[in-house]
């Protein structure tokens, strides 16, 4: 999907959620259980139940990865299931040298057929440009993570006294485009994403940690939209995990509706 038909379902749906399927065996019904393919038959429950309100779907990998071969059953079946004008992201956090790295996005945009995928910067250009070279598809950098641990690196001045994040966004937006980039940049920082849209006013931003983690939509919106929203807000167990039993999409649906609401409101103050 190009970024026109991203801002065009934005604008449709009055909506920027992306909604994590961050599917745990351990957490959902136990009815499911009983399927043949508990995780899927769960992220197909979900995703009839939210479609109207996502604009993305974003499976975190590591969910899938850690049942093995069924894990990635689950996770193709689920990707093919997810209606195609909605925006998909695969956050597996790769990133190597040259050549794996061009294997990671073969895996992931020609094996499977993302839209997208979360890379790691850190190990440098020749470790992203291979995501890169891909028509039609994007990477996702990390720049300035939600987690309490993003202090010990990201935000830590560097010789030239910029924070790393700075120095990774300044670099980075020189490799690919607007068109073909966006960034992670969590929910729980504040101000700071006020920082990070200066230094790259047009891209997209991947913005995780409202709902369970506490970060604030209405902060989000304020320092982050740019005149085209770029922003896709995610909330994974916050929508996935808002009932327990055999009512969960329905109360998966609940939760998604409301944050839509929000969204729709904050669309209508700032654009
Ligand atoms: O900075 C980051 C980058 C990625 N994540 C991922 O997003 C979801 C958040 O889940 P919630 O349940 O809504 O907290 C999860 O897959 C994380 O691995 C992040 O939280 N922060």
């Amino acid at each position: 999907m190009n970024r026109k038909q991203l801002i065009k379902e934005i604008q449709k749906k009055r909506s920027f959620l992306c909604v994590g399927l961050d599917t745990d065996l351990s957490k959902i019904p136990g009815h499911l259980l009983r399927e043949k393919d508990p995780v899927f038959e769960f992220n197909r429950q979900i995703i009839d139940a939210t479609a109207d309100y996502a604009v993305a779907y974003k499976p975190n990998i590591a969910f899938y990865e850690a049942l093995g071969p069924k894990g990635w059953e689950s996770l193709n079946k689920t990707l093919e299931y997810i209606p195609k004008d909605i925006f998909t992201i695969a956050d597996a956090k790769r990133g190597d040298i040259g050549n794996t790295s061009s294997l990671y996005a073969k895996a992931f945009f020609e094996s499977m057929d993302f839209d997208s995928i979360t890379v790691a910067p850190y190990m440098g250009v020749d470790s992203v440009k291979p995501f890169l070279e891909f028509e039609g598809k994007w990477v996702i950098l990390l720049a300035l993570t939600s987690n309490e641990g993003s202090k010990d690196f990201q935000l830590f001045g560097a010789a030239n006294g910029k924070p790393l994040f700075q120095e990774v966004l300044e670099k980075s937006s020189q490799w690919g485009s607007p068109e073909n980039m966006m960034y992670v940049v969590g929910a729980t920082r504040g101000e700071k994403i006020g920082e990070v849209r200066k230094i790259v006013p047009d891209h997209f931003f991947l913005v995780p940690g409202v709902g369970a983690q506490g970060g604030s939509l209405e902060e989000v919106a304020k320092y982050g939209m740019n005149r085209e929203c770029g922003l896709l807000v995610n909330s994974s167990r916050g929508i996935i995990y808002a009932g327990s039993d055999h009512n969960f999409a329905q109360a998966a649906r609940n939760e998604a509706g409301k944050l839509q609401q929000e969204m729709e409101a904050l669309l209508d103050m700032y654009l």
